[in-house]
């Protein structure tokens, strides 16, 4: 099925309006782009990083976005949409612009930024669609990302793989915290670890985690489960992986500290540049002696050593 975006030029007090006019004609899903909370998001810096394009932050007014199905009825619904618009109480009736979408662009446009990818001495990603021969002496991992995060393009992610590289000797036990695809769990488990719990706060990424691991048949060392940071590890570890952003690492050390093993080690990743040095800090403060830092970017990753 193809869709029309009908994208609603419209001044701040009227993004709730529009946005209602939309759900009353049965449009879900709605789309809004106001580049007045974005820069208050950005100048509050309650994002780490954010990739907004020059045309969306420069936009003299926000603009709702709704999506038609195509087909009978659609001029009807355009007509009825013109005047409703028409009638909110605005100073101006609200510009409107259309754009076809395909569902075949929506569904599979973003597989074609993933390609197998070699990374760091041993290690390769290939997504599950992709032909690949891997050169002797790479183990592969065989992913599909669905809608979770990590598919070996992120150096947030491949920083933690070249550190797992570089770590693991065999029959460890570890923690990946926020484990997304599961591709970081997969990665130990390819390596030798001998047991890792994967965690993720997310439904979705837990199922796609789950499937990956059985897709690189590793389920006999992964185990995925659902919860939040450390809730559902008691047992001590000799690793803790983490990939998330810099203000969920501060507050995570000093529980990591009490679930590793003295001498343990602590992968630290999705670090903003500009919060590496706090980072470091926090780790130092919690017990950890950081031994490596890897940067890629605007990204900074640690591998530190539980001390004591
Ligand atoms: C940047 S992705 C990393 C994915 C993967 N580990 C990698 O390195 O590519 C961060 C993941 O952490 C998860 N996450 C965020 N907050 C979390 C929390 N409090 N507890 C568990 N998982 C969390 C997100 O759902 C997301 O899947």
């Amino acid at each position: 099925m193809n869709w029309l975006e009908v994208a609603v030029h419209v001044p701040h007090e009227g993004i709730d309006m529009v946005s209602n006019v939309f759900d009353e004609m049965g449009v879900g899903g709605v789309v809004i782009e106001d580049p007045a909370l974005i820069s208050k998001y950005i100048a509050a810096e309650i994002w780490d990083h954010w990739e907004f394009p020059p045309e969306v932050l420069n936009r003299p007014m926000p603009l709702v976005k709704g999506y038609f199905p195509e087909g009978a009825g659609l001029e009807d619904k355009l007509a009825l949409l013109q005047e409703r618009l028409a009638a909110l109480p605005l100073a101006d009736v609200p510009r409107m612009e259309t754009k076809r979408v395909a569902e075949e662009d929506w569904a599979t446009a973003w597989m074609k930024y993933y390609k197998p990818v070699e990374i760091g001495r041993r290690l390769a990603v290939k997504p599950s669609w992709e032909d690949y021969t891997p050169p002797e002496g790479r183990l592969v991992l065989e992913l599909d990302p669905g809608m979770a995060f990590g598919c070996g393009n992120h150096p947030t992610t491949t920083m933690c793989m070249e550190f797992l590289e570089e770590i693991i000797k065999g029959g460890e036990t570890a923690v990946d915290v926020g484990t997304g695809t599961g591709i970081l769990a997969i990665t130990a488990a390819k390596l030798g670890a001998a047991k890792v719990i994967a965690v993720d706060l997310d439904e979705v990424a837990v199922q796609v985690a789950r499937e990956n691991v059985q897709r690189n048949q590793v389920q006999g060392q992964v185990e995925v489960l659902q919860g939040n940071l450390l809730d559902k590890v008691t047992q001590p570890v000799d690793l803790v992986i983490a990939n998330i952003i810099a203000k969920v690492i501060i507050i995570l050390a000093p529980d990591v500290r009490k679930i590793l093993k003295p001498g343990g080690h602590f992968i630290a990743s999705g670090i903003i540049r500009f919060r590496a040095e706090e980072v470091r800090e926090k780790l130092q403060e919690a017990g950890f002696k950081v031994l490596e830092r890897k940067e890629d970017g605007e990204w900074v990753s640690y591998l530190s050593v539980l001390e004591g």
